[in-house]
């Protein structure tokens, strides 16, 4: 894992190799060109100034114009050369990391909060921002610093051992800014994410914040998370502050020393005028990218750290992408065998089943009170939550074996919460079956009831509902959720709570959809609504995750609540016996 972690980057940047050559090609130019200023101005004031050397001065001048024309295009081209890198790193990474994302298993996906999910893109744009941007320029320039330095040793050379020196106390400083403030951002990154984790969790509950007006409760919470953030950004802050602050003033005191050396040289005739101001030029040339190097360490360690976190998710293992072999569309047989599945190692099993039977051709309801693992169930019968120990077998085939996608076309799935996109109706009707057909999607809400409220729209199909179809009330948006679960008619159907805000029409609508689907499907639908409920062949009750009765419906709500209507949830409390 380890080395998947470190390693994950190598192979996105390797094709980019040329690309990088060519970057180093031209950063060897700019620096290269670089020396043609200082070397100008060390000619005029040792070959013209005093030598009236007129015709030198024209030489030079028009020299150094061309160079510094030839400068400015290798600039602008190794610009293009950054932004392309920058494409590629956002498509490769960015790619990856959505797809990573879309084939972790649903457990991974809720273990992290959902701003954890938010900062792996943002990580992205750090990569990006960090190989293609002023931080790989930076690096770039770093080697050309010992060309610099063999410059100096050849017009300068009794200054070459204070450029050592200076050379050494700017690396001493890097490396300790580079301590610190990695230390510093880590703990700044991680207060961040716990602040905005508070504030997506206030974001996506708006309405009950504002209608509870649990502003008053949650701001304390918010105030201590931002102060710490707050806190942390400050101590980071102060620390790379503290350390470019050091880096300036060495750089002054750098000049100073250089002058002062270099005035006892000249002094002494050991060097020229001309050369002391070229080696003063060079010198920010020289240590300049080591200084920066000082501030740049926020940079690297955010850099780091996003290199880890995405290294981490993508060193998971991911849900099966291929089954090896295309299967006939099952007929909807599902048995549970042994199955055991607990959320959390140290919690008692919020699962935990002998053997359970659903056949085709008829209803099956679950019932059981609140938190007694019904959506656990149906989430371990969709494939969602695998099994600890046990099988789920789909006409006796273990589920393990078939993708996502293969399962979702089978199984289709209406959630207690139903989640829909920022598109339009009919896209968020398609998205239960890529590449539908218009026919499927009619058909589909048609079914789920919700067609003829539908075409009542101005826009009709074509009506964006908003984030999260916030533009659509409760029932219309379990409705649309319902025909998105039909649309690839899928043999078996799982639905939790379906009716729980429709109306009583509706209801009624649903009551005799599923009646019809569940002649030739596997209907399975967690409910206690005495609508519902009459139409059920089978049930099958839950308590703390077990069965605790199971088989046709009439005998078995007799057996346990007597010759009676459906029973409430509440009526479920009551202590059952003879479970099979
Ligand atoms: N994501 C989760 N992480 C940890 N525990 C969970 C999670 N989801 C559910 N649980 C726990 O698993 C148990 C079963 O929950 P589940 O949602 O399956 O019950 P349920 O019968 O569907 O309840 P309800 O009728 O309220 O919808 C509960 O004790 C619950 O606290």
């Amino acid at each position: 894992m380890s080395d998947d972690r470190e390693n994950w980057l190598k192979p996105i940047l390797e094709p980019l190799r040329s690309v990088m050559r060519e970057l180093l090609i031209a950063s060897l130019f700019i620096n290269l060109m670089a020396l043609a200023v200082p070397i100008f101005v060390m000619q005029v004031y040792d070959r013209v100034i005093g030598h009236n050397g007129l015709a030198t001065l024209q030489g030079l001048t028009i020299g150094v114009a061309l160079l510094l024309g030839f400068d400015w295009v290798i600039r602008t081209s190794r610009g293009r050369i950054m932004q392309t890198m920058a494409l590629r790193i956002d498509v490769d990474v960015g790619t990856r990391l959505f797809d990573k994302m879309t084939h972790l298993p649903l457990r991974s996906l809720e273990s992290r909060p959902a701003s954890f999910w938010q900062t792996l893109f943002r990580d992205v744009d750090t990569i990006r921002n960090t190989v293609s941007g002023a931080t790989a320029i930076l690096l770039t320039d770093l080697p050309f610093v010992f060309i610099f330095l063999g410059v100096i040793f050849v017009i300068g050379r009794p200054l070459a051992l204070v450029f050592v020196v200076l050379l050494a106390a700017f690396a001493l400083l890097a490396w300790a800014s580079g301590r610190s403030v990695s230390e510093a951002t880590g703990k700044e990154k991680n207060v961040q994410t716990g602040r905005d984790a508070l504030i997506a969790e206030i974001i996506a509950g708006r309405a009950t914040v504002k209608a509870v007006a649990l502003d008053g409760a949650l701001r304390p919470l918010w105030e201590e998370r931002q102060a710490d953030a707050i806190e942390q950004s400050i101590r980071r802050g102060a620390t790379a502050d503290g350390f470019v602050n050091l880096g300036q003033t060495l750089t002054m005191l750098g000049s100073v020393a250089l002058t002062t050396v270099g005035a006892l040289f000249i002094i002494d005739h050991e060097l020229s005028m001309g050369a002391l101001i070229a080696c003063n030029m060079l010198s920010g040339r020289l240590y300049g990218p080591i200084n920066q190097l000082v501030g740049a360490w926020k940079g690297f360690s955010s850099f780091r750290q996003s290199v880890d976190r995405l290294g981490d998710v993508f060193a998971e293992s991911e849900e099966r992408r291929d089954s090896g072999l295309r299967r006939e569309r099952p007929t909807g047989r599902i048995v549970l065998e042994n199955v055991t599945f607990a959320y959390d190692p140290a919690s008692p099993p919020a699962a935990r089943i002998e053997r359970l039977e659903i056949r085709p051709g008829g209803l099956t309801a679950i019932l059981g009170r609140n938190g007694s693992g019904k959506t656990t169930l149906l989430k371990i019968l969709l494939g969602l939550y695998p099994p600890a120990e046990g099988r789920v077998l789909l006409d006796g085939a273990d589920i393990a074996q078939f993708t996502r996608t293969e399962l979702a076309g089978w199984i289709g799935y209406v959630p207690q919460e139903c989640v829909l996109f920022n598109a339009t109706i009919r896209d968020n009707i398609a998205y239960g079956a890529p590449g539908c057909d218009d026919e499927a999607i009619l058909a589909a809400a048609r079914t789920a009831g919700v067609h003829h409220y539908i075409v009542d729209l101005p826009d009709g199909y074509a009506t964006p509902i908003g984030e999260a179809g916030s533009r659509l009330s409760a029932g219309q948006r379990q409705r649309i959720a319902i025909a998105r679960a039909l649309i690839g008619d899928p043999p078996v159907l799982l639905l939790d709570e379906p009716s729980a805000s429709l109306d009583r029409q509706a209801e009624e609508e649903l009551r005799a959809t599923l009646a019809e689907l569940g002649q030739s499907r596997t209907v399975v639908i967690v409910t206690h609504s005495p609508v519902l409920l009459p139409i059920c062949r089978d049930v099958v009750v839950l308590d703390k995750g077990a069965i605790t009765a199971a088989g046709p419906a009439a005998e078995t709500l007799n057996r346990l609540f007597g010759p009676r209507p459906a029973p409430s949830p509440a009526g479920l409390h009551i202590s059952v016996g003879g479970a099979t």
